[in-house]
């Protein structure tokens, strides 16, 4: 590089340096405001999400991107990184407490991640909560006494046993709910062991979401949805979406949305570490798509295998969505090994007929996937 063009350069990156500290000094504005509204909405109990005021805003500053020649993508990627932040920082201020009255909670099993989560969450909203896990059973009675609610999160294998062995005299104004990702047969046994008000819950995201802002609760009604109404308007106070479900419906899409894929990933695990497949050779071949789909996967492996095991194995059923799959698996090969270019044509068009609008949907949301895993990328 000549020296007139380094010159040149570094005069223009001081401008930018400039540009980007002023951008850090309106990020630190748009925190505090951010931080005032918080509070305003923790008086009020005002849900953390905002889904209107974010497509009116978002809208505007997309309009507003346009006429500046600026790409309405790009405000519209930075707004919503920025809204991601005020989720994490809204939950600092705490959350309203709709139900003032309770007496304590219990978690059995709170020692656990997701338990640790909705303690968490329980006492940022101001109620007392208190953790049984298996060292404390001897100390159960005086840590059920006087508790409005009991929340069961203990591994989906032991769940239903323990309702049935150890929840059976909780005080009939006792809520009592569990947040097994099985439905049907635990709100059967918690039904069955006690007299009050039952809800069965599926959080439908791990415990390392941060917020639960747009993340989705399944919830199963099991009785006296009355006296358990407050739970649920308190979940959504703490931004996540409510969808009610028949438990059995529930549990049978889970064999597909569970079962079945965590069971393909954990088989795809499985063949890579029995190929001995180099994963550093392989990143460096890859697309940002095989960066993605192994990311997928390795996460996986960084978990507990006790978790996947109890959700792999919690339904009998599930065997046969991942035979199903097995055999479609196996037939498609077929197609290989028989070089019919043209089966494989006409079911891939069969499968994308099926799929219909929602694969170009898909595949607009996985561009954006693609494109910050390609961000994140370094040297
Ligand atoms: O305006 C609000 O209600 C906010 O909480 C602020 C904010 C934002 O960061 O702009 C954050 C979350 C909401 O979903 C919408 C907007």
């Amino acid at each position: 590089m000549s020296e007139k063009t380094t010159k040149e350069l570094e005069k223009l990156r001081e401008h930018i340096d400039s540009v980007d500290q002023q951008l850090l000094h309106l990020l630190r504005k748009r925190l505090d405001l951010v931080a005032q509204v918080g509070g305003v909405k923790h008086a009020a109990g005002v849900p953390i999400y905002a889904p209107q005021r974010e497509a009116s805003m978002l809208a505007k500053r997309r309009e507003e991107a346009a006429k500046m020649n600026v790409s309405p993508q790009l405000i519209e990627d930075i707004l919503r990184r920025l809204m991601r932040e005020s989720y994490l920082n809204e939950k600092d201020v705490g959350f309203k407490q709709v139900k003032t009255d309770l007496g304590h909670v219990v978690i059995v099993g709170g020692q656990g991640k997701l338990g640790g989560l909705f303690a968490q969450m329980l006492s940022l909203s101001g109620y007392q909560v208190k953790s049984l896990d298996k060292d404390d059973w001897q100390q159960a009675e005086a840590i059920f006494d006087g508790a409005g609610m009991v929340i069961v999160t203990v591994p989906i294998s032991i769940t239903c046993e323990l309702i049935r062995d150890k929840l059976t005299s909780l005080p009939s104004s006792c809520i009592l709910a569990d947040l097994t990702s099985i439905k049907e047969k635990p709100l059967d046994a918690m039904l069955s062991s006690h007299r009050g008000p039952v809800v069965g819950l599926h959080p439908m995201f791990g415990p390392d979401v941060g917020s639960l802002a747009k993340q989705v609760v399944v919830v199963c009604h099991g009785r006296g949805r009355e006296q358990y109404e407050w739970l649920l308007e308190q979940i959504g106070i703490w931004g996540a979406r409510l969808v009610e479900a028949d438990a059995q419906q529930h549990d049978k899409a889970m064999q597909l949305v569970q079962a079945m894929r965590h069971f393909s990933s954990f088989v795809y695990g499985l063949n890579l570490y029995r190929e001995a497949a180099d994963i550093d050779n392989l990143l460096q071949f890859s697309s940002p798509i095989y960066r993605l789909e192994l990311a997928m996967v390795g996460r996986l492996f960084a978990q507990s295998p006790e978790l996947y095991a109890d959700i792999i194995f919690a339904q009998q059923e599930s065997l046969t969505a991942i035979g199903d799959y097995l055999d479609n698996y196996a037939q498609a090969l077929e197609l290989l090994k028989r070089g019919d270019r043209q089966g494989f044509i006409r079911e891939f068009e069969a499968v994308a007929a099926w799929f219909g609008d929602f694969a170009p949907q898909f595949q607009r949301e996985s561009r954006a996937m693609l494109q910050s895993v390609n961000d994140m990328k370094t040297g």
